[in-house]
């Protein structure tokens, strides 16, 4: 696990950027794995300015995201379909049909898993996966707990989870009790992957992350075990981290 440290939210999203430009630049037909959450909200800009400004091409781009709740149709305010849309894919040239995400209004959510899961397959799999890290170590929405050998998968959100993305909605009933999530099995099947922190919030959670220890009780743990993982993070989401294993990661 390689660590590149960032001075803030705005470098921590420009880095992060530049190495999903340098993934499409070398490879035009690359397979995205994308994540939603705040936490991407700065970097899917700096790809919008860059799209803009220097006219990278998304046009034989493929991308999957990690999860969907259930019960939101792609055009709800809320759903991450709705996300991914208003905030990167409207404002750069990849065709819509080469967007994927997992389809929760589907009428047989388990078939909706296996289908999404083959459909990562066929697509040759995942060349860069961006990650965000929930305050309780989830990766996409694999929550503490999840076994790491577990494909795309529906998941009953944790109540803190639930809490913690209540702030999109109109209130907490109103969050979704479950959702599809890659599973962890998914995104360690990604070539590269891409973890993204920031802020205070995410500092006791990181410093679990830098101790080391692998554990499905905090999943995130689990990318101690992938050969090719960049860990993207500010200085108060380090702000628990000793300088000693800021050192030992340092790229
Ligand atoms: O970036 P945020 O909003 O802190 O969220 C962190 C993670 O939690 C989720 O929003 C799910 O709760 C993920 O999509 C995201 O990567």
């Amino acid at each position: 696990m390689k660590l590149i440290e960032a001075a803030n939210y705005e470098e921590m999203s420009q880095k992060a950027a530049e190495i999903i430009i340098a993934q499409v630049k070398e490879k035009p037909d690359a397979v995205l794995g994308l994540a939603t959450g705040s936490t991407m909200l700065g970097t899917y800009k700096q790809l919008v300015e860059d799209h803009r400004q220097n006219g990278t091409s998304y046009r034989n781009v493929r991308t999957v995201n990690l999860d969907e709740y259930i019960g939101l149709s792609p055009d709800h305010p809320n759903s991450y379909r709705y996300y991914m849309n208003q905030h990167l894919f409207s404002h750069i040239d990849i065709p819509l049909s080469q967007t994927y995400l997992p389809n929760g209004v589907s009428d047989d959510v388990e078939a909706e898993c296996q289908r999404y899961e083959q459909l990562i397959e066929n697509l040759g799999g995942i060349d860069l996966q961006l990650l965000g890290i929930g305050r309780n170590g989830h990766i996409g929405f694999n929550e503490p707990g999840t076994s790491f050998s577990t494909p795309t998968h529906v998941v009953e959100l944790a109540p803190s989870t639930r809490q913690a993305n209540a702030r999109f909605f109109p209130s907490l009933e109103d969050v979704p009790h479950q959702a599809i999530t890659m599973g962890i099995a998914t995104i360690l099947k990604s070539r590269h992957i891409l973890l993204l922190a920031a802020g205070t919030a995410k500092a006791p959670i990181m410093a679990k992350l830098f101790e080391g220890t692998v554990t499905i009780d905090m999943p995130a743990s689990v990318l101690h075990t992938h050969p090719n993982v960049t860990v993207i993070a500010d200085q108060e989401a380090l702000s628990l981290v000793p300088d000693e294993k800021r050192k030992v990661h340092a790229k």
